[in-house]
């Protein structure tokens, strides 16, 4: 199968699924295209899997389980340390895949291998500190104590936002708690998550413990449903949509699998009257315009407080101008395409509906129609003044580079407002004023508050959301609890 792609490495280049330790085409041989969203090129072809695969590798990694748990916790953060310093040595590869599937300015898939190897740098050492504990005994001939076991077979369901990071924040805890797993990566970037299995596979990681399925969007339920119905499977970590995570823990019910969802978001970025204007342009610059504004913590509504609307709007509007949008695989772009024509389409209906209904352009508004855009899916960094909570936008995750503007007049309003949304997964807001950033980082209600900041993401923090922005957290030592079980054990010293 020819390709365009061109690497240091060409066997990362992988174009079939891989279970058991095995590269597998699909039963029936049956393949869907891989194409680059900025100009529709198809990229390679990897196989539609469908339910038989994925039932052979989740036996794969219950084969497996026994040999990995019985590993020391010493010994798995061994591999994932060779994984992640491989992961390093074929950075430059890994981001060109990343922007040629999943379309992000090479400049951001670089930070993104960096920030997915962060994640299997942190379990390897986070792997050996699932502490128990004693607990003082309530009868003199009986000993408590409580111990931390893997949970078994995880199964991940992964976006095409964060390509490697999404898929290592699962993957690396889940491994170094000694669960073995079944990923199912999104359609859109099959090539990174078997680049990633590659690497893996070089790093020593046994036959079965670590599985990639692909499948088209046509065959994501019939894997899903096999993960979700399957007894086996005993955790399910997903990153996507809240219609998609809604799904997957109903089908998860009769199985009473435990879950980690980190679906939509709507985060509210406030800027008060008694802000750092300049810096909290360039803090929404990085929350809003990050991976071209589909990321689930980006900036989705802006509220500034009236006294410094005028001037915070002209200086964002001014920067946002400036960003040069483009092919990302071409030095200087720093905005890249939507992921497909859905998701241009859906901000083009965002922002028309908000149009209709009063608001205003300060920049951007359409999408690209030069020559060279008409391939791909590409969307103008978009500034949007008086807009109200009565346009679409206020509800529903942009995914795209569109910053809407609401004014407020006091702190109740900010955080009244804020609040105002299903969603609950990060927020961020820009105040001088101690008393009032403990005041707000309280009351709102998300997951993550960004305080005088557009960046919380890292290895080390708990990220995960609340309300309808899902369950559990990811990173952290949070991370590694969602795949360990709590054992009580008793003991009669009579
Ligand atoms: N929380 C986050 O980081 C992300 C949120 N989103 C949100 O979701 C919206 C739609 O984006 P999509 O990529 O279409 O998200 P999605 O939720 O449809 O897809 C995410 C993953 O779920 C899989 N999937 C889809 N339907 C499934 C099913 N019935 N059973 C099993 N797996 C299934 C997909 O193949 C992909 O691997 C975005 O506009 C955004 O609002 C999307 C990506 C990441
Ligand atoms: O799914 C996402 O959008 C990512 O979790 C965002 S982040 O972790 O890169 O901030």
């Amino acid at each position: 199968m020819s390709t365009i792609l061109s690497l240091q490495d060409s066997h990362l280049l992988q174009q079939l699924a891989y279970v058991d330790g095995q590269w597998i085409s699909a039963d029936d041989e049956a393949t869907f295209p891989v194409t680059n969203p900025a100009s529709g090129t198809v990229l390679a072809r990897v196989p539609r899997c469908g339910s038989a695969e994925t039932q052979r590798a989740i036996a794969a990694a219950e084969a497996a389980w026994p040999a990995w748990r019985a590993r020391t916790a010493k010994e798995r953060g061994q591999i994932l340390r060779r994984w992640f310093d491989l992961m390093n040595a074929h950075a430059e590869d890994l981001a060109q895949l990343i922007t040629a599937e999943g379309g992000k300015p090479l400049a951001e898939a670089r930070g993104e291998v960096t920030y997915a190897a962060s994640f299997v740098e942190w379990f390897a050492e986070e792997g050996k500190r699932a502490y128990g504990e004693t607990i003082p005994t309530t009868a003199p001939d009986k000993r408590l104590a409580v111990i931390k076991q893997p949970i078994g077979v995880a199964a991940a369901i992964t976006p095409w936002n964060f390509p490697a990071a999404m898929i290592t924040r699962k993957v690396a805890p889940a491994l170094a708690a000694g669960c073995p797993v079944v990923v199912k990566p999104a359609e859109q970037t099959p090539l990174t998550a078997l680049a990633l299995a590659e690497l893996a596979d070089r790093a020593g990681l046994p036959a079965g413990v670590f599985n990639v399925v692909t499948g088209d969007a046509a065959d994501a339920p019939a894997i899903g449903a096999t993960l979700t119905a399957s007894p086996v499977v005993r955790k399910l970590s997903f990153t996507g949509s809240t219609e998609v995570g809604r799904l997957l823990m109903a089908q998860s019910a009769p199985t009473l699998k435990k879950l980690s969802l980190e679906l939509g978001g709507n985060a509210p970025f406030i800027v008060f009257d008694d802000a750092d204007v300049d810096a909290a342009v360039d803090g929404l610059m990085a929350a809003k315009y990050r991976n071209t504004g589909q990321t689930c913590v980006c900036a989705n509504r802006v509220l500034v407080q009236e006294g410094i609307y005028a001037r915070f709007a002209a200086a964002l509007a001014d920067k946002v101008a400036q960003l040069r949008v483009g092919n990302g695989a071409e030095v200087g772009v720093q905005q890249g395409p939507l992921i497909d024509g859905a998701g241009l389409a859906k901000v083009e209906e965002l922002v028309a509906d908000a149009l209709a209904k009063g608001a205003r352009v300060l920049t951007g508004g359409a999408r690209l129609e030069d020559a060279w855009a008409r391939d791909g899916h590409f969307f103008q960094p978009t500034v949007l003044a008086e807009v109200t909570p009565a346009m679409r936008l206020a509800r529903e995750e942009i995914f795209g580079p569109v910053a809407p503007l609401f004014r407020f007049a006091s702190e109740d309003e900010a955080v009244r407002l804020a609040n105002a949304t299903e969603y609950g997964l990060a927020a961020y807001f820009y105040s001088r004023d101690v008393g009032r950033c403990h005041r707000v980082s309280e009351a709102l209600e998300y997951g993550m508050v960004g305080v005088n900041t557009g960046l919380i993401s890292n290895e080390v923090a708990p990220f995960g959301g609340v309300k309808q922005s899902g369950l559990g957290r990811e990173g952290a030592h949070y991370g590694l609890e969602e795949y360990l079980e709590v054992k009580y054990v008793c003991t009669s010293i009579a």
